[in-house]
């Protein structure tokens, strides 16, 4: 047995997603998933170290601290349903919390506690799995298509995998073997920070309020050109561009936009950003597997299949046998298991990375 845990928490900052797996033989058997929302306070913190304020190196360091707690109960909840013992696993992975992403300028912060989760958990830590890809001059994200590729690649068949989380990515499968992957722009950020302004909800529970309004196709247009969604790959994004503000920004010309619609439109914006990267990039493809909570809003599924013209089927990865909010885990467990095997974790073609790289840091038991 070859056991990893991998952690999760990734630009929806609702909390944190962990998955046990056996990665001895080709295939990646998956022993146990959890998922431990945040304490609001650690939520609303994590929130606020999305842009600069003050003290930010403290408060930065606090809610690291914080947040290693949290995973170190995701660990243990893992294990227990796993009936194993701490020594039973190699190491823990564990991807921290995304509170800066500047690859133009360099670098990307996740903030995190490595050495306080080693010491709560007694398993090996590996962490930081995204600044060497930058020092070699690559985006640093999104990781998961080199997973997405050993999981769901099927030679001679072209599939896209689309992770719709905070951020949305997608993974082309090309069908002789090669992978495309790319951020297209924002998942549910957009539509999470709209309800909970106006209904105080954490997410629009399947799509239901963006289905009860109307698409304002200006709004929607003025969202698209976005200078963002027209570069090429490889590119990655995050808080630091998709905000409030920015959508302020763009209502700022609809003072009259019902609540509703507005909601209908950045569900529009996600869906038809998706669906501009994949024929653009994946047209070959017959099939879309989504994964993230997005895989969850009924009415975005319907959104992104219809401007996919109708013509390929969009499913969850539940058709692949992977529940689609145990992907992103499970992709950490095995950069974890590459780490350890001192393989490379970055696909240079998807970051644009000079070259393959073994990613992460070990933070020993
Ligand atoms: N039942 C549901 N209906 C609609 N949306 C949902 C549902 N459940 C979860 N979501 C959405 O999924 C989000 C969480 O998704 P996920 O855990 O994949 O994000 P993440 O890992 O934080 O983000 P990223 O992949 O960008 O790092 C929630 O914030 C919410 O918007
Ligand atoms: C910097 C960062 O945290 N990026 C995340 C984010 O969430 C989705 C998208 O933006 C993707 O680029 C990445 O996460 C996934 C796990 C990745 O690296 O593949």
């Amino acid at each position: 047995m070859a056991l990893y845990i991998g952690l999760m928490s990734g630009t929806s900052l609702d909390g944190v997603d962990g998955a046990l797996a056996d990665f001895d033989g080709s295939a990646v058997r998956t022993l146990a998933a959890a998922y431990l929302p945040f304490p609001p306070a650690l939520r609303a913190e994590l929130m606020a170290l999305q842009a600069a304020g003050p003290d930010e190196i403290e408060r930065e360091a606090l809610a690291a601290n914080q947040l290693a707690t949290c995973y170190a109960r995701c660990v243990a909840d893992l294990l227990a349903q796993a009936s194993l013992a701490p020594s039973a696993v190699r190491a823990v992975a564990v991807h921290g919390q995304t509170i800066r992403h500047r690859p133009e300028l360099g670098f990307t912060r996740q903030t995190n506690n490595p050495a306080l989760l080693a010491e709560l958990c007694g398993i090996d830590v590996i962490a930081d799995f995204r600044s060497r890809d930058i020092a070699a001059g690559g985006q640093g994200a999104p990781l998961v298509p080199a997973f997405h590729q050993a999981l769901f690649g099927l030679a001679g068949q072209a599939r896209v995998v689309a992770n719709i989380g905070g951020i949305a990515n997608i993974s082309v499968l090309h069908s002789d073997g090669s992978v495309t992957g790319f951020d297209t722009g924002p998942g549910n950020v957009l539509m999470d920070g709209w309800i909970a302004r106006h209904l105080g909800k954490e997410y629009d529970a399947d799509g239901a309020w963006a289905a009860s309004g109307t698409v304002i196709t200006p709004l929607l247009q003025a969202m698209l050109t976005e200078p963002f969604f027209a570069l090429p790959a490889p590119k990655s994004t995050g808080r630091d561009l998709f905000h409030m503000h920015w959508l302020d920004a763009h209502l700022a010309a609809f003072p009259g936009a019902a609540q509703a619609d507005v909601q209908a439109t950045l569900t529009q914006l996600t869906a038809v950003t998706l669906a501009q990267a994949i024929q653009r990039y994946g047209a070959q493809a017959d099939a879309v597997y989504v994964c993230g909570g997005g895989a969850c809003n009924g009415t975005l599924l319907r959104m992104l299949a219809a401007a996919l013209d109708g013509k390929v089927t969009v499913a969850s990865t539940d058709a692949l046998g992977v529940a689609p909010n145990r992907v992103e885990a499970l992709a950490f467990a095995w950069l974890g298991y590459r780490f350890s095997e001192r393989l490379a974790g970055n696909l240079p073609a998807v970051t644009g990375a000079a070259g393959e790289r073994i990613l992460g840091a070990l933070y020993p038991r």
